[in-house]
């Protein structure tokens, strides 16, 4: 009998342990270990030089959901590397060496003890709780838990999964402390009462077989990484949301990382966040990677190493770029727009600013801040977020309604700013002239290095009627035919 209760009901083992104590080595083992477990001494000569603290044991099993995160069984000695969040980094000391996420609710510190020997106390939570945690998986048939009573301070209540259903006892506790649930039958510890009924099960009609595993949190998000792993070492500009650094990961790999303010709304900025991780194209900027969990929250993403177009172009480099430079660029935001048309997904603040170049002229659409998924083709909005009248579409600047059609509006004056090497459009005008030019019909002039071509395009793009206007698919062809028979007439 003691053998059996020893090897299948784990959870007892300390229990156990006081009532017949094993061997000296035996009685180190910790208290929910299999039988397939390791002494803790045995360990301790082999492992010393690991620090006590961050040696845990995992209480129950947890079954890996990706390739990040470590499956357990209950019992499984770990080594935690760090904790982020709902989850550690633990590497499994004895078996197959293996390092992965686990949730941090399913591992005790070894030096605690106690909460490794009570996997079945979960002291805090409602008996709804525990009814919804017990009907869920990885919990079955027979899994139980102890709860503090919500109605009866200082008593418990038991309660047990009976296949769909689950069932509650309540354990009093007399005045000198013994624990019972049915009158006349007290116990001097919870862990006999447990090990009783664990044998006597018929007398509540619930077998205890196992206890309750606690709620699994979400799957670890893959983008979020340890602010350790990055280091800044130049500032490169300064936007709406905080600061944008050159930095290196893990001193290796250069990135860009964007240092969130502290007093910005976490809804302003998630927006981005959220829109970097679904979108992906060679010509949008990538996002590698987001340390959310503290503040400030960062932003990394790739490094384009020469800054926003709008300052490219009034560089140097930027001042000696010829029409065929200038094209490949128009190209480029034109093929990145291409893809988020294809996503239903409006930008809402195209323009020079917000496209970075890399090298070899490389140019990728950034600043994703106000993107939003279009519903009906079309997003209104009566937010106040600043507008840049200058890039907006009339229709979007003056009734807020934005479409594919307002970012080709946008795509247009981006072309003037790519012809004139990083014209302010409408120079001298302000914003309300500009919009009332605009609907009395006035348009930009053609830019004198501009081919007639591509100012003729330009105007489709400002067209009144929205419906005149490209979309991104024609306008990357049409501009990717002139391109390539520029290129050949010059070869
Ligand atoms: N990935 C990056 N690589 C290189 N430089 C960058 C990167 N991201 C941003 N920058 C630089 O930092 C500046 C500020 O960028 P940020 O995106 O914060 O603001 P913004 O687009 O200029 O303005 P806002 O956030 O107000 O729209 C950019 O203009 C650019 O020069």
């Amino acid at each position: 009998m003691e053998q059996f209760v020893r090897k299948r009901l784990t959870f007892l083992t300390s229990f156990w342990n006081k009532l017949r104590p094993r061997s000296v080595t035996e009685s180190c083992s910790l208290g929910y270990l299999g039988s397939d477990s390791v002494s803790l001494n045995s360990e301790a000569t082999s492992i010393s030089f690991i620090p006590k603290s961050s040696l845990c044991i995992a209480l129950y099993a947890f079954t890996a959901r990706s390739a990040e995160e470590l499956s357990i069984s209950a019992g499984d000695k770990l080594r935690v590397l760090r904790e982020e969040g709902e989850y550690v980094l633990a590497r499994r000391l004895l078996g197959e060496p293996a390092t992965g996420y686990v949730p941090a609710a399913y591992v005790a510190n070894l030096s605690q003890g106690t909460s490794a020997h009570r996997p079945w106390y979960f002291s805090k939570i409602s008996r709804n709780e525990a009814e919804q945690l017990l009907l869920s998986p990885p919990n079955q048939h027979g899994s139980f838990l102890v709860r503090d009573s919500e109605s009866s301070k200082g008593e418990y209540s038991l309660s047990v999964r009976n296949h769909a259903k689950v069932s509650h006892f309540r354990i009093c506790k007399s005045p000198r402390g013994s624990l019972y649930i049915q009158k006349g039958h007290p116990f001097p510890t919870m862990e006999e009462l447990l090990a009783f009924y664990t044998e006597h099960w018929k007398v509540i009609q619930s077998p205890l077989l196992q206890p309750c595993s606690p709620a699994t949190p979400p799957e670890r998000d893959g983008w979020e990484r340890p602010r350790w792993e990055f280091t800044l070492r130049r500032k490169l500009g300064e936007g709406y949301f905080g600061e944008v650094w050159e930095g290196l990961w893990r001193n290796t790999v250069p990135v860009a990382i964007k240092i969130i303010k502290a007093d910005m709304k976490a809804e302003d900025f998630t927006k981005e966040i959220q829109n970097l991780k679904r979108l992906r194209h060679e010509k949008l900027i990538q996002l590698h990677a987001v340390c959310s969990l503290e503040e400030p929250v960062y932003i990394i993403t790739e490094l384009m190493r020469k800054g926003n177009l709008h300052s490219y172009l009034n560089s140097p480099e930027g001042k000696s770029l010829g029409t065929s430079h200038l094209l490949n660029i128009a190209c480029q935001v034109a093929d990145g727009m291409r893809y988020l048309e294809e996503k239903h997904i409006v930008h809402r603040d195209l323009a020079a600013r917000n496209i970075l170049v890399g090298e070899e002229l490389t140019c990728k659409i950034a600043d994703f801040g106000l993107a939003r998924l279009l519903k009906d083709d079309i997003y209104s909005t009566s937010s106040s977020t600043k507008i840049p009248v200058k890039w907006t579409a009339p229709e979007a600047a003056n009734y807020r309604t934005y479409s594919l059609k307002s970012d080709v509006w946008s795509y247009g004056i981006l072309l003037y700013e790519v012809f004139t090497y990083g014209q302010i459009p409408y120079e001298g005008m302000t914003n309300q002239e500009t919009v009332r030019q605009i609907t009395r019909g006035y348009r930009l002039p053609r830019p004198s290095p501009c081919p007639p071509e591509i100012y003729s395009i330009m105007l489709e793009c400002w067209s009144g009627n929205t419906e005149e206007r490209p979309t991104f698919l024609a306008l990357r062809e049409k501009l990717g035919f002139i391109y390539r028979r520029l290129l050949s007439s010059l070869s």
